[in-house]
């Protein structure tokens, strides 16, 4: 027996942290939304006692590491699963990049063995249990259009944002998000606004969500590599309508409504960069698979 699930990336349109917590994590504010752009894992049943990762990209560990196999092992712990899974990973999503590509693969695998190994789990619990993996986990378990507080784990849907085009650039660094975290010094730090952000994706005012994108860790990351800045600047001049960073980066986005901007900008930075990606938002929730 076999199940194929999607995994999509997210983007954040905004992402504030209010304040370092006492456990070292950072409360954070962040308006979250899957993009079309995947891995696909594919779950095949297996009678012994497993779990076995298998992926064609060197850069995906296939081991213990790997929080498809850690959302695999959370599941047969917790509910004393003795059967088996083999996780094949086709990774289209960029490792290391700020779009929760790991992330989503657990969730995937999450919402994937509920069915395979019958389990029987809501969205809710998987989402609860996938906060155990990672901050992003929760979110990916649900997908679509969030604002998500806490340390990322706790999800408020919203609605899909007006339609547009994202298009990604991904400079050939990978980025950590723990030493980003660790850098930022909230002193120095201009919060977006995450109400004016949920306000104009409720009116259906893209002009609104242009305006306020915003990412506190930009300005870490950016110190960092400078190259990021150089894919901002380049986009700005390919017309972009809104350009921000995802996550702790290092991937750049940009927001644009008209198809002719979005070949421009695909275009202008193909060569410029080591990946580059258009896509459509998804804006809506994943079904319970
Ligand atoms: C940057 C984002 O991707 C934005 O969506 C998330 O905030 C990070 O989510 P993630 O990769 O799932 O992060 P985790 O694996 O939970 O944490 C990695 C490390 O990032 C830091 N971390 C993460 C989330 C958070 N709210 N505060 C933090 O300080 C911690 O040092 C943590 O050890
Ligand atoms: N299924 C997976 N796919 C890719 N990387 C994985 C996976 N599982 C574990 N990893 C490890 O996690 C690290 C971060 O990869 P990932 O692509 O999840 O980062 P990210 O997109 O920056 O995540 P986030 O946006 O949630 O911070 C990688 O360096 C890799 O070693």
């Amino acid at each position: 027996m076999k199940v194929l699930i999607k995994a999509p990336a997210k983007i954040n349109l905004s992402l504030d942290v209010l304040h370092k917590r006492p456990d070292g994590y950072h409360e954070v504010e962040m308006i979250m939304t899957t993009i079309d752009l995947a891995d696909r894992l594919e779950l095949t049943l297996l009678s012994e006692d497993e779990i076995k990762i298998v992926s064609q990209n060197r850069f995906v560990p296939d081991d213990q590491r790997n929080l498809a196999y850690q959302a695999a092992k959370l599941l047969k712990e917790k509910f004393h699963v003795k059967k088996g899974v083999k996780i094949n990973i086709e990774k289209t999503i960029p490792v290391a990049a700020g779009l929760a590509g790991g992330s989503s693969d657990a969730a995937a695998t999450l919402r994937g063995l509920n069915k395979l190994w019958q389990l029987d789990l809501s969205l809710d619990e998987l989402a609860e249990l996938g906060a155990q993996i990672g901050s992003d986990v929760s979110f990916c378990v649900y997908g679509g259009t969030a604002l998500a507080t806490g340390r990322g784990e706790k999800i408020k849907e919203l609605p899909s944002p007006p339609s547009c085009w994202v298009v990604l650039a991904k400079p050939l660094i990978g980025v950590s998000t723990a030493d980003v975290y660790g850098r930022l010094q909230l002193k120095d730090v201009v919060h977006p606004n995450t109400d004016g952000m949920i306000e104009a994706i409720q009116n259906q005012d893209f002009a609104g969500v242009c305006r306020n994108v915003g990412n506190v860790l930009e300005g870490v990351t950016l110190n960092l590599y400078p190259e990021v800045a150089q894919i901002k600047e380049q986009m700005h001049r390919f017309g972009a309508d809104a350009v921000l960073m995802s996550g702790s980066g290092p991937t750049v986005f940009a927001l644009v409504q008209h198809d002719s901007r979005m070949h421009r900008l695909y275009n202008g930075l193909r060569g410029f960069c080591d990946q580059v990606f258009a896509v459509r938002l998804l804006g809506e929730r994943n079904p319970l698979d």
